[in-house]
């Protein structure tokens, strides 16, 4: 079998569209624009090439995009005083800081200060429970991203075996929680799992987010399953440096039924979802019906 090849790419392109539709609407109708804030602190490399990517799309779909670069010393108060700034102005409403923090900063205490309405990652604790407990949040785009591309190629979900590997609480907790409300069967695998390649193997959905280059070989992989690969890892190969994701990418696509490529598949839909969480928090702070088909 010969896998369909998911392209994130220009499915997160048609999800701008539709930002950038109730972006206009949003500004002739009511004159508001929506304002996404990004906080980055430190210099971290990945963080970086998110960060110079979201900032030109949120123009493109017509967003105010306002960026704050802190030195990588900069003190606790001083990053909580920024975003209570934030919280507080009426022309931001989202608000993300790049993750993974400095270690001298409390990555909890600094997500917990944001205003759950503007966290537009759905990293804050009110949004986790509420995902958690199937009520109106804000959910974590790359997870969202991965949900929707899911729902686009089976329509329903329902009854699925799910595999996700990764427990993070950026990616695989919240991609478990997601999968588990569309009824799918699911199982988290971490590093501590026995038997992985057994485990992968019963799934008919298996989501990779560990952050090991290839390290899911197609063997594992049952006929026909979809492969989601959520894996963002900078190789050097042949002299060059190239990206990859946490699944051997020919050899999974010879047993797949689908599979996302790296580049072009999960990272443009993680923007395109923060662009729409961002339409999203704007709407429901002013009021507004809020758009379909943006949110979980
Ligand atoms: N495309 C996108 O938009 C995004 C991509 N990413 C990428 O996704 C990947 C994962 O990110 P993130 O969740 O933040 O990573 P974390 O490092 O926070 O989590 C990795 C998870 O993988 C598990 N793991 C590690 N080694 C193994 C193993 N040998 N077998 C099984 N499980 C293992 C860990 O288990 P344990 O808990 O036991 O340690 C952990 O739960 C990275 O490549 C990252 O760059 C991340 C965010 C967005
Ligand atoms: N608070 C916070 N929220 C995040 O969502 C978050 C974060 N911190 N820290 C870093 C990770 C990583 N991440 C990516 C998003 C898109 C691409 C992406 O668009 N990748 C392109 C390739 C880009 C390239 O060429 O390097 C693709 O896969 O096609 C990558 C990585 C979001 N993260």
């Amino acid at each position: 079998m010969s896998a369909t090849i998911i392209d994130g790419k220009a499915f997160a392109g048609t999800v701008r569209e539709k930002v950038a539709g109730h972006v206009s609407r949003l500004k002739e109708e009511h004159g508001i624009t929506p304002g996404l804030a990004v906080v980055l602190v430190g210099e971290d490399p990945a963080s970086q090439v998110y960060v110079r990517s979201k900032g030109k799309m949120t123009v493109e779909v017509g967003m105010k995009s306002v960026e704050h670069k802190l030195d990588v010393e900069t003190p606790e108060a001083e990053l909580l005083a920024l975003i209570d700034q934030l919280n507080n102005d009426p022309e931001i409403h989202g608000i993300l800081v790049q993750l993974p923090l400095p270690k001298h900063l409390n990555e909890d205490l600094v997500i917990n200060s944001i205003d759950p309405a503007k966290d537009v990652d759905g990293f804050h604790i009110s949004n986790v429970g509420l995902l958690g407990t199937g009520q109106k949040s804000m959910v974590p785009c790359t997870p969202l991203g991965c949900l929707m591309m899911l729902r686009d190629h089976h329509g329903s979900l329902s009854g699925m075996d799910a595999v996700v590997i990764g427990r993070s609480n950026i990616v695989g907790k919240p991609m478990a929680q997601l999968l588990l409300g569309d009824s799918c069967t699911v199982t988290i695998a971490h590093s501590r799992t026995k038997d992985l390649a057994d485990v992968v193997r019963r799934a008919d959905i298996v989501v990779a987010a560990v952050g090991r280059p290839e390290m899911v070989p197609g063997d594992w992989i049952k006929e026909g399953a979809t492969v989601i690969d959520v894996g963002i890892n900078r190789i050097e190969r042949d002299g060059k440096n190239k990206l990859v994701g946490d699944v051997d990418f020919d050899s999974c696509a010879a047993r797949a039924g689908a599979i996302t490529p790296v580049p072009g598949g999960v990272g443009p839909m993680t923007i395109a979802c923060l662009l729409a969480n961002t339409v999203t928090a704007c709407c429901r702070a002013n009021g507004l019906a809020e758009p379909e088909g943006l949110t979980a």
